[in-house]
């Protein structure tokens, strides 16, 4: 894994739009594999402004998304739908046709698994953004799931939804289960670009990076991957550096 730190997020974000708009300039017909959470907007951001000011191109990309909360309802304000319509696919020139995220809001979910399974078979992404949770989470892969899995329904644990209550009104708000695209979907990705920021973030980091490979830390598998860019900033780089 090739890993590059930056003094704060504002340089983070900036190098990591510059490879995206760089990628998609070049390939206008490229799948990006794209993250929810607060992690990428910045990248999200500049990749907007950069439209506006630059045209960069997005009718013929196509877009999956990691995961979606299951039963909020594609149109609920904090479903990941809302969340990328809001944070970028408003804002550019992507044809909604061409952009997937599971479906979270159907009775039968595991038709919805394998639908998905079936899009990211035909759409593997050229480049995957990915975040990371504060326990090593991928996407919702949470400790403890099997490398091998696909797309699968998941229980959120404690943690993640804490984590993620800030943007509900409470915790209980906070749904409980995701539809979530599996570790081995993740690892199909042609490039892997991982992003963190934040001291939060720095013992996951460190573990990813140097811990023994482990499904108690699921972030830690990307040490098998052939092409894995990790972005992070100071603060999450301190336990490393
Ligand atoms: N499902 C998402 C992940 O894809 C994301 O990477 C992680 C980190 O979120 P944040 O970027 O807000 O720290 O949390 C959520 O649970």
């Amino acid at each position: 894994m090739n890993i590059h730190i930056y003094k704060n997020k504002k340089e983070l974000d900036q190098a990591v739009a510059d490879i995206l708009i760089e990628h998609v300039r070049q390939n206008p017909t490229i799948t990006l594999g794209l993250a929810t959470g607060s992690t990428p907007i910045g990248v999200y951001d500049l990749l907007i402004k950069d439209h506006q000011m630059n045209q960069t191109d997005y009718s013929r990309v196509t877009t999956v998304n990691l995961d979606e909360y299951v039963k909020i309802g594609k149109n609920h304000p904090e479903s990941y739908f809302s969340f990328m319509k809001k944070n970028l696919f408003d804002h550019i020139n992507i044809q909604m046709d061409q952009v997937h995220l599971p479906d979270g809001e159907t009775d039968d979910l595991d038709q919805a698994c394998e639908a998905y399974n079936l899009v990211l078979s035909q759409h593997i992404p050229d480049i995957q953004i990915l975040g990371i949770g504060g326990n090593g989470h991928i996407g919702f892969n949470e400790p403890g799931t099997p490398f091998d899995m696909k797309t699968h329904i998941v229980k959120l644990a404690e943690k993640t939804r804490k984590d993620n209550a800030r943007f509900f009104e409470s915790l209980d708000d906070v749904p409980k289960e995701a539809i979530t695209m599996g570790i081995q979907n993740i690892m199909d990705a042609r490039k892997i670009i991982l992003m963190a920021s934040g001291a939060n973030k720095a013992e996951a980091v460190k573990q990813m990076l140097s811990g023994p490979i482990t499904e108690q830390l699921p972030a830690s598998v990307l040490q098998n991957h052939p092409n894995v860019e990790v972005y992070i900033d100071k603060e999450a780089a301190k336990l490393i550096i």
